[in-house]
């Protein structure tokens, strides 16, 4: 907890500062209760006890109002230094890491967690600490009356304060539990909303009902567990102080009554004991939210631990080697895999995988599951090759700074989202400074030019959730334009054109490989329709390269290319040797 108010606790310090001020402007408050007293026994002057405790009064109310603003401020800007850190992480974390998070949960630790601990860091941690203080200072002021009352005070109190302690820890526990079935009730909901049409088409809408009611159950009766649990530990701060009030007020009768008390005594002493309310019941409050505060940290906790990308990774490329930024200067030698092998878990899926891409068109073929897909990773470094080496102009792909490589090279993935509020944002995501005459060339390019123009709104026209709805082919063509405007040495392309009739699709290879003449670009497809502008194909099967060559001479050649090419080769077929 602490770690999360560094940079803040001087600032920290003043509000528990301006805390305990406001509190112990209404503790002198008993004080001039027992000199208005004392005067009217007396007959003495009452005007300026009174005007002492309006004085106490208006500077309590005035410093609690300062400081409950002062401390939601310092809670919202922790927060927002939380939240940043956080951002900063998921955003640096490796993608397989990532990957494995469910996205809702990660999305409730970002929003709903932080919320929860920006409670406990503001109220639970400076009332937390002030209210025991403004306490100890109370039982100081009432020893000045009579210690044997206090120390009965004291006795009950810690009686309390041991049940409640049990209570908390109990809590903890609790909404540590009810903030993980939260996460994963927004999992589900999440995964419900991203494939919505699959649950429409399906009918599934009871079942994925019974699947959101089930988690939304689980968490209702966590949280019920845990207000009974809040309401016995506010109980019994609350009964305590009623008992004790009570048990004082009869031994304060019974010792008025021996002569060792004054009634004036007496009442400052109970007005204390009734003061004591405030600060134990904020006491016990801080307690539950600091509980929460507690179990949201374990959860922001888990998010940031995550490694970063770039951890231990330091570039070792001799400077000059590499251009930042991306660059117009075309690829020396493309990009080489040299007996590049790969595991998920215990599994082998890539095994000596060699081919060289060089200017122009490398198609990756191959059946279902054959591993084209995870060659891309590998190159883009989402995975790291664990044997063999991949180099791009020569160099180990590992040599380059992550973020270096990944400006050479553009990538487009299979159902690949854009991302920005209009056409146009969502054009330049990957090259904000790009004019708009090569914005038109490349929509051009894609042949989208006629569909914008018929907008309204044209390229300003919004996209996204409220926004336009487009074709799957549209948003393909949109995302291998964003990809063609980074103008980078080399484009990945991973069924980036599945969703276009094959005479679109031809067209729009061919000017690919137009554009990127100067560029090597490596796509996976399964139609092999563009085969026969590609420079050379690469026939992947189980892991392996099973072979390489121009379209027509592996359709002479291989019996796994011909299966591909008449659309037959849905599962892995039997090895032949490899050609490479
Ligand atoms: N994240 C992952 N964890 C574990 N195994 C994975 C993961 N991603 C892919 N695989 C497995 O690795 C193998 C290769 O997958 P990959 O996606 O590279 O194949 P592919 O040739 O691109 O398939 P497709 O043409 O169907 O997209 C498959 O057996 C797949 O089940």
């Amino acid at each position: 907890m602490w770690s999360y108010l560094r940079g803040g606790r001087l600032v920290l310090l003043l509000l528990l500062l301006l805390q305990l001020a406001s509190q112990s402007a209404a503790l002198v408050q008993p004080l001039v209760v027992n000199r208005i007293l004392d005067a009217l026994q007396s007959g003495g002057s009452l005007r300026s006890p009174v005007v002492l405790m309006a004085a106490a009064a208006l500077s309590s109310i005035l410093l609690s109002m300062v400081a409950k603003y002062a401390l939601e401020r310092f809670g919202h800007r922790v927060i927002f230094g939380v939240r940043q850190n956080l951002a900063s992480c998921i955003l640096r974390c490796r993608v397989p890491d990532l990957e494995r998070c469910s996205a809702g949960d990660t999305l409730s630790r970002f929003a709903s967690d932080t919320a929860v601990l920006q409670g406990a860091l503001s109220s639970a941690v400076v009332n937390g600490v002030a209210a025991p203080l403004v306490l100890v200072v109370a039982c100081v002021l009432m020893s000045t009356i009579d210690v044997l009352m206090l120390l009965v005070v004291l006795g009950m109190l810690l009686l309390a304060g041991v049940a409640d302690w049990l209570c908390w820890n109990r809590l903890y526990r609790m909404t540590g539990q009810l903030q993980d079935q939260l996460g994963r009730m927004t999992g589900a909901l999440q995964r419900i909303l991203v494939s919505f049409r699959t649950v429409k088409a399906f009918a599934t809408e009871d079942r994925e009902e019974r699947v959101l009611r089930g988690y939304a159950e689980a968490a209702y009766r966590t949280g019920t567990r845990a207000a009974r649990i809040e309401a016995a530990a506010d109980g019994i701060a609350k009964v305590s102080i009623e008992l004790v009030f009570l048990v004082t007020l009869v031994l304060g009768i019974v010792r008025v009554s021996a002569g060792a008390l004054t009634v004036p005594e007496l009442v400052g002493f109970l007005l204390y004991v009734v003061y004591l309310r405030g600060p134990i019941s904020i006491f016990a409050g801080a307690a539950s939210v600091l509980s929460a505060g507690l179990a949201a940290i374990r959860r922001i906790e888990q998010l940031r631990s995550l490694p970063a990308e770039s951890n231990g990774t330091e570039p070792v490329i001799p400077p000059g080697m590499y251009r930042p930024g991306w660059g117009s200067t075309p690829l020396l030698s493309g990009v080489r895999l040299d007996r590049a092998g790969f595991t998920y878990g215990d599994k082998q899926v890539l095994t000596d995988v060699t081919f060289h891409a060089q200017r122009g068109l490398t198609l990756l073929v191959g059946p279902s599951g054959a591993g084209k897909t995870t060659v891309l990773n590998l190159i883009e470094r989402f995975h790291e090759v664990e044997r063999g080496s991949i180099l791009l102009d020569g160099v180990d792909i590992r040599q380059y700074p992550r973020q270096h490589l990944r400006r050479k090279i553009a990538y487009v993935e299979q159902d690949a989202a854009l991302l920005g509020d209009t056409l146009r944002a969502a054009l330049l995501y990957g090259a904000p400074d790009a004019g708009t005459t090569d914005v038109m060339a490349t929509l051009q390019a894609v042949d989208l030019c006629e569909w914008i123009d018929s907008l309204p709104e044209g390229l300003d026209t919004p996209v996204g959730e409220r926004g336009i709805t487009m074709s799957g082919g549209q948003r393909q063509r949109i995302a291998i334009a964003r990809a063609l405007l980074r103008q980078a040495d080399v484009l990945i392309l991973d069924e980036a054109t599945s969703q276009l009739d094959g005479r679109t699709e031809r067209k729009l290879f061919r000017t690919i490989v137009a554009e990127a003449r100067a560029r090597t670009v490596i796509a996976v497809t399964h139609r092999l329709d563009v085969a026969r502008d590609a420079q050379q194909v690469v026939v992947l099967d189980r892991g392996r390269v099973h072979a390489v060559g121009r379209h027509h001479e592996l359709l002479r050649t291989s019996e796994l290319y011909q299966q591909l090419a008449a659309g037959m080769a849905e599962k892995p077929v039997p090895r032949h040797p490899t050609t490479v």
